[in-house]
């Protein structure tokens, strides 16, 4: 519903995984949409690509089996991409280094969404209750919260469902 109602037509997406979110950015772009999807994971991918290609939107995908940052670097320099909605889903102590490339990437009034920024709401409990295993995703995204927070290029609003995504505005 987002994406129609800013009627995105070029997205990206990092962190892909077998792609629920993928098919649903599919399904909600129009037929020239374009989509650049990105991950280090190619297997999961090409599970869900059956599923792109029942639902007739694989043609919207333009997959890159690759590092993200190493991505971004490459699309920010080629200078000729702009975005009109970037969905990060990939490794969390990364976000901080995602946004500074999304910034470039997606146009003034474009929305960057990042997921799971409530991280299981262990963002607000003490580390000691936090399994090991979820705590440096969980530093990583206090830091990130905060900094976005602070940050006067974009507009935030945190969606509270689920595990928390943040949608931010560029602003300039
Ligand atoms: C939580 S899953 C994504 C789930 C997906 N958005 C969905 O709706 O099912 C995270 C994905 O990010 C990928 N990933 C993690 N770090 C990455 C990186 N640095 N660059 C690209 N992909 C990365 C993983 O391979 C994994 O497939």
């Amino acid at each position: 519903m987002l994406l129609k109602i800013i009627n995105a037509t070029n997205t990206l997406e990092l962190g892909v995984f077998t792609g629920y979110s993928l098919l649903t950015t599919a399904l909600a772009l129009p037929e020239d949409g374009r989509i650049t999807a990105i991950d280090i994971d190619k297997e999961a991918y090409e599970v869900g690509l059956e599923f792109m290609k029942k639902a007739g939107v694989d043609h919207k995908i333009n997959f890159i089996y690759c590092d993200g940052m190493e991505v971004l670097d490459k699309l920010v320099n080629d200078k000729n991409q702009e975005f009109d909605f970037i969905f990060a889903d990939a490794d969390k102590p990364n976000y901080i280094n995602f946004l500074e490339r999304f910034l470039k990437l997606v146009k003034v009034g474009g929305i960057i969404a990042f997921d799971n920024t409530l991280w299981f709401s262990f963002v607000v409990e003490e580390e000691e209750s936090v399994p090991e295993f979820m705590r440096e995703s969980r530093a990583a995204l206090i830091e990130f919260n905060k900094k976005l927070a602070l940050d006067p290029r974009v507009e935030i609003s945190q969606i509270s469902v689920g595990d928390g995504v943040t949608l931010c505005r560029r602003l300039v």
